[in-house]
C-alpha cells in the first residue's frame, strides 16, 4: 500500500498559534501507521490573537466581524500549511480543524429526554483553506457528533486509540493544553473498544497562562517549563475550594473550554488567593495544583481502573513542575510523555486532525460525491 501524504492544521484553546503536521501515513484504523516528515507551530500575527482571545473572553462581534476573523484564521492556516509543505512533495489532503472561539456543552440528560444540543464554532473556513493551498480541505469535524447529541469534544481519542492502545497495558493519554483531557485506552482484548471513554478533565494551561500574562504586565504568555510556579508553594486549602467547583463531579460524557474556566475564572482565583496572601509564584503553584489535582481527581472518581501508565501530550507536558506534581499525586502509576512512545506530544493533535479528514473522507465518499463537500472547485 503507497503511503499518503497529508496535512493536519489546528490551533486549539491556548491560541498560541497553529500547529502544523506533514505526515505520511499507511493503513487504516489499527494498521495505520504514522511518519512525522515536519511539525511545526507558526505564531498567530499578535493583533489577530488579542482579537480571537477577546471573542474567547465573550465580547461582543458584529456578523461583519466575524467573517473577516473567519477569513483571517483561514489566511494563516493556509500560510501554515504553505510554510509545512516547503522543502516536501504536495500533500494530497489537508484535514483542519480551525480555531474553536465558542464551545457550549449539551445540557440536561439524554436519559432524562430533556437534553439541548451543543453548539462549537471553529473558525478558519476550510473552503478558503483550499482554494489558497490547491490541496482538497477537510474541516468542521465536531459538528457531526455535536447534532448526533454528543459533545463534539474530545474527539482524538479515538485516534488516540488506533496509534497508543497497548495489548496488555491500560493507558491514560493525557492531553494538557488550554484544556485537559483524557483518553482512557483499556488493553486491547476481548470487548476493550467498548471500554474506551475520554472526556475533558478541566484546565490546563488556560488559567496558569493568564496568570503568568497578568503577573508579567503581558510581557510573558506561559510559564516556561513550569520555572515560576516551581519557585513557589500550592496552597492546599484553596485547591481543595475551588476543586468542589461543579464541573469537577460531573460524570462523563464531558467538555469544557474558555467559557468556564477564562478570564472570569481567573479573577475568582486571583480574589481568593488575596485571603491567603499569596505571592504571585504561590498563586502559580496553587493554580498549576489545580490542573494536576483535577487530572489525578477525575481518573480516581471516573476511571473504572486506575491506569497503569500516563502518556502525556500537548504543551503542558513540557511543563516539568507540573509533570512532577503529576507524578507525585500519581503515586505509583508512571508518567511519561507519548514521544516515549514515538508520537509527537507537541503535533499530535495536529496530526490526528489528518486522520478525522480520512475518517470523515472515507465515511463521505461511501454516501456521496465528497468533492462538493471539499468545496475545492477545481
Ligand atoms: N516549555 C513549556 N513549558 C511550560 N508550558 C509550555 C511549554 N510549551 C508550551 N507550554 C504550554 O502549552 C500551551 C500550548 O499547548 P497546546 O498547543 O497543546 O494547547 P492547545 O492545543 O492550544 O490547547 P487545547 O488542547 O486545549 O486545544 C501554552 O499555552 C503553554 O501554556
Ligand atoms: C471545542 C474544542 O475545541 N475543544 C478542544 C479543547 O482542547 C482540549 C479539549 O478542549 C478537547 O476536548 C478539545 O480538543 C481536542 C483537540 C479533541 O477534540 O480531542
Amino acid at each position: 500500500m503507497h503511503p499518503t501524504r497529508v496535512i493536519g492544521l489546528i490551533s486549539g484553546t491556548s491560541v498560541d498559534g497553529i500547529d502544523a503536521a506533514l505526515v505520511e501515513i499507511v493503513g487504516t484504523d489499527f494498521d495505520l501507521k504514522v511518519e512525522l516528515l515536519a511539525g511545526e507551530t507558526y505564531a498567530y500575527p499578535a493583533e489577530l490573537r488579542d482579537r480571537i482571545l477577546a471573542i474567547c473572553g465573550g465580547a461582543p462581534i458584529s456578523m461583519a466581524e466575524l467573517a473577516e476573523i473567519d477569513d483571517a484564521i483561514a489566511l494563516v492556516f493556509a500560510q501554515a500549511a504553505q510554510n509545512i509543505q516547503i522543502g516536501h512533495p504536495p500533500a494530497a489532503l489537508i484535514g483542519s480543524h480551525g480555531q474553536t472561539v465558542f464551545h457550549r456543552p449539551p445540557q440536561g440528560s439524554r436519559e432524562k429526554k430533556n437534553q439541548s444540543l451543543g453548539y462549537s464554532l471553529q473558525l478558519g473556513r476550510g473552503a478558503i483553506i483550499a482554494r489558497i493551498t490547491g490541496i482538497n480541505t477537510i474541516s468542521n469535524f465536531r459538528v457531526g457528533d455535536i447534532a448526533a447529541g454528543g459533545h463534539g469534544a474530545p474527539l482524538v481519542p479515538r485516534i488516540d486509540a488506533f496509534l497508543l492502545s497497548h495489548p496488555q497495558e491500560r493507558r491514560c493519554i493525557q492531553n494538557i493544553g488550554g484544556i485537559g483531557n483524557v483518553a482512557y485506552l483499556p488493553p486491547r482484548q476481548n470487548d476493550w473498544l467498548d471500554k474506551i471513554c475520554a472526556w475533558d478533565t478541566g484546565p490546563g494551561n488556560s488559567l496558569l497562562d493568564l496568570a503568568v500574562h497578568h503577573f508579567s504586565n503581558g510581557a510573558k504568555t506561559y510559564d516556561e517549563n513550569g520555572n515560576w510556579a516551581a519557585s513557589g508553594n500550592p496552597c492546599h486549602p484553596l485547591v481543595e475550594r475551588w476543586l468542589s467547583q461543579d464541573y469537577f463531579h460531573l460524570p462523563p460524557p464531558k467538555s469544557t473550554g474558555r467559557e468556564l474556566f477564562g478570564v472570569s475564572y481567573l479573577h475568582d482565583c486571583l480574589k481568593d488567593s488575596q485571603t491567603y496572601e499569596l505571592s504571585p509564584a504561590d498563586v502559580l503553584a496553587t493554580i498549576t495544583e489545580l490542573t494536576a489535582t483535577s487530572i489525578v481527581h477525575s481518573y480516581r472518581t471516573f476511571l473504572p481502573q486506575m491506569p497503569d501508565r500516563v502518556f502525556l501530550c500537548g504543551g503542558g507536558s513540557r511543563n516539568h513542575y507540573l509533570k512532577h506534581r503529576l507524578e507525585l499525586l500519581l503515586e505509583s502509576v508512571p508518567v511519561l510523555t507519548t514521544d516515549e512512545v514515538g508520537l509527537s506530544a507537541n503535533f499530535k493533535e495536529a496530526i490526528a486532525q489528518k486522520y478525522l479528514a480520512n475518517i470523515k473522507a472515507d465515511c463521505m465518499i461511501a454516501i456521496a460525491n465528497i468533492l462538493f463537500y471539499c468545496n475545492t472547485i477545481f
